[in-house]
């Protein structure tokens, strides 16, 4: 060692160093049985915690929605497409994390959409606001107990791939779990059954089906170009990519990179959900040492290109939607 000191330990008390103070549920009673559990004793939430939620829900608002939808950054409007909505802010869901991030509202709307029933997080929970990863895909396994059938994931994501453009929509076909090649996953801890099996395959996890029928839907939309399929990977966050880490990524396959959904890909899996999942192309990951300050990839860079596309994520979403709910009438 020359001339660096190395400390023996972090210091941190938590296992992921967010000192935020609590752990991040609304803290509301409710009047309900289990006001006084909390996520951090343990974060593996109990299966009858998650039924009252999802009874909360259903009962809140009516309905078994079939299809549930994670917004990704700024592509918040595809929940505003819900017809008939019911809306329930997460700070008034019992046992209910809230969102932190700018672009993700923080709510959750159950309505109809192209016919069918569906449920959409408005706002996701990252594993870099200080949530352990079953806390970030609960709302996953509260969609399962409501009815869901089918998770449509999306999100905003850096591409990695040369041949991709900003605005690029990429199909997920596959994911490489950088998180859990760290010995993390939305699955540790006691394993229930009524979710899912203790050693889940996760081989086949993106609908090819589904993935099919939106490249169909594409190219009746005219962005057959601006679609790829290709595999997606989650680092931690908040901070992007370096040069160093983004060329190992492309070495391993790596399309595109962001900061959210393989733990809700996982758990959706776990518990047999259908799976469709999609990147928005919202920054170009630079793989090569510049100095150009473009190679930046910045989160209000990020919001005005979701933005920008949200017509064309929503139209897409919509579709496949309205093919789901005509295939099961
Ligand atoms: O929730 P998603 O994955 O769409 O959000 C991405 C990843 C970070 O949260 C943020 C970075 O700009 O956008
Ligand atoms: N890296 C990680 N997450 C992201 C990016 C990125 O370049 N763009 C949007 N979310």
């Amino acid at each position: 060692m020359t001339g660096y000191k190395v400390a023996n330990g972090n210091g941190h008390s938590n296992g992921n160093g967010n000192t935020k103070g609590t752990n991040g549920t609304n803290g509301h009673s409710n009047g309900h049985k289990s006001a006084d559990y909390t996520a951090q004793e343990n974060p593996t939430y109990p299966y009858e915690v998650i039924e009252e939620i999802a009874d909360f829900i259903t009962k809140g608002s009516g309905m078994r929605p079939k299809i549930g939808i994670i917004c990704g950054s700024g592509l918040g409007s595809l929940a505003d497409m819900i017809q008939d909505p019911k809306i329930f802010e997460y700070e008034k869901i019992p046992n209910f994390p809230v969102s932190t991030v700018e672009g993700h509202a923080g709510r959750l709307v159950v309505g109809t959409l192209e016919g069918a029933t569906v449920m959409a997080m408005q706002g996701r929970f990252h594993f870099y606001e200080g949530y352990p990863l079953a806390k970030c895909s609960m709302p996953v396994r509260v969609m399962k107990l409501c009815g869901v059938e089918y998770l449509f994931a999306t999100n905003a994501a850096g591409g990695i791939n040369p041949r991709f453009a900003v605005g690029d929509i990429m199909l997920m076909h596959d994911h490489v779990n950088m998180l859990g090649f760290a010995g993390n996953s939305p699955l540790q801890g006691p394993n229930d059954p009524r979710f899912g099996p203790r050693f889940p395959a996760l081989v086949n996890s993106y609908n090819k089906d589904l993935i099919n029928k939106a490249i169909e839907i594409a190219k009746a939309m005219g962005i057959e170009s601006n679609i790829h399929v290709g595999v997606y990977s989650c680092l931690g966050g908040p901070n992007y990519e370096t040069i160093a880490e983004l060329k190992a990524l492309r070495m391993m396959g790596v399309d595109a990179v962001g900061m959210s959904t393989v733990h809700e890909v996982i758990t959706a899996r776990h518990c047999d959900m259908k799976v469709f999942a999609f990147s928005l192309i919202t920054n170009k990951c630079a793989t090569e040492y510049s100095d150009k300050k473009d190679d930046e990839a910045n989160h209000d860079e990020v919001m005005a290109v979701a933005k920008n596309r949200q017509k064309a994520c929503c139209e897409l979403v919509s579709r496949l939607i309205r093919e789901i709910h005509l295939a099961s009438a």
